[in-house]
């Protein structure tokens, strides 16, 4: 269990981390989302005692990370693949880590093989790839089978099969009890990894919840419809109070805040053929956007466009209020 408790830090006047107060518990994969700049990164640096907090505090399994005696039995970190010592063959640079945590070796060949780095622990690690390097990197967070896992962006760099092997690979240790906490800017990825997310904006706590109940709160939910009679449909929706809304960029009708099954049935009782009839859920990328759009700092605009100060690329088009959102209504 991590726990943080008011976490601030500030650098002169810029405030990257602004009293942040969550716990990632075990048996899950928590993920840590947050747009550019939004202090991911400090934060994790602060939960390993790289960075000092300038107020508040991190415990690992109720300790401060400094008062751990053999910390990387405690908590492994992925926080820069190239930390590594480039100079150094991937096997030492894994055995000089372990001698000086009093890990056996044996562990080194261990981990070597679980990421699959075996065939080249011999090579030395600057002339590795980006994937290659991520997979040292983790191995190195492993090395120490600790209870707490840290991976900050750690698909990056790899290709399908890597990021295949990541996500089964955290689900795996999520599922052995141990605690799990990654970032990642690919939201697809982490719908898939994830069970729980804490997202952070302008170094603020917006949202501590489930990654469904994220997805529900931060998403429209409609019905999408297709049929070969769309106008006798409409006239159909309309005398049951229902407002459909004709899309005609793909020929279908949307509705809000009605079953996928009332609107079957009502189809049925006027025998209107339909052609489609499924329930749309936006993506976690979508949730994510909508939250997140007052908190993007770094903003991108189309070429020739100047967007107005304080406007959001993803501006939610419907709903607003982005107050911090937690489980137990903490
Ligand atoms: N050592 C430092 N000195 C001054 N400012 C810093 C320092 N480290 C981080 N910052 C600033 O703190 C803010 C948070 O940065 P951080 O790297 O933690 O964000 P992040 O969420 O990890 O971003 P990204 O997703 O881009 O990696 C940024 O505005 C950054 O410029």
């Amino acid at each position: 269990m991590i726990e943080l408790e008011g976490l601030t830090k500030r650098f002169g006047a810029k405030t990257a981390v602004d009293n942040l107060s969550f716990q990632v518990r075990p048996g899950v994969v928590t993920g840590f989302l947050g747009p550019n700049g939004a202090g991911k990164s400090t934060t994790m640096r602060m939960m390993l005692d790289l960075d000092n907090p300038t107020n508040g505090t991190v415990r690992i399994d109720g300790k401060h990370y400094r008062d751990l005696t053999e910390p990387l039995k405690h908590i492994g970190a992925l926080l820069d693949a190239k930390a590594m010592h480039g100079g150094r063959s991937a096997y030492n640079n894994l055995l000089c880590l372990a001698e000086s945590n009093r890990i056996p070796r044996s562990r080194v060949a261990e981990v070597l093989d679980l990421v699959g780095l075996t065939p080249v622990a011999k090579k030395k690690s600057k002339g590795f790839s980006l994937g290659m390097g991520q997979r040292l990197g983790i191995a190195s967070a492993l090395l120490g089978d600790p209870e707490i896992l840290m991976f900050d962006e750690p698909v990056n760099g790899l290709d399908p099969e890597g990021i295949l092997w990541i996500r089964n690979l955290m689900k795996g240790l999520a599922a052995e009890g141990r605690t799990i906490f990654v970032s990642s800017h690919l939201m697809s990825e982490m719908a898939l990894t994830a069970d729980h997310l804490v997202v952070i904006g302008q170094g603020r706590l917006l949202a501590d919840l489930s990654m469904s109940d994220f997805i529900q709160q931060n998403s429209r939910s409609y019905v999408r419809l297709r049929t070969p009679q769309q106008e006798r449909l409409k006239d159909v929706l309309h005398e049951a109070g229902i407002d459909a809304v004709s899309v005609p960029a793909t020929g279908a009708l949307e509705i809000d805040g009605v079953p996928a099954e009332r609107l079957g049935e009502l189809a049925a009782q006027h025998q209107i053929v339909l052609h489609e009839l499924s329930p749309q859920r936006a993506s976690l990328e979508e949730a994510f956007m909508r939250m997140t759009a007052d908190s993007v700092e770094y903003h991108a605009h189309a070429p020739g466009t100047t967007a107005p100060a304080g406007a959001a690329t993803a501006a939610p088009a419907w709903g607003a209020g982005y107050e911090a959102t937690r489980e137990g209504g903490e």
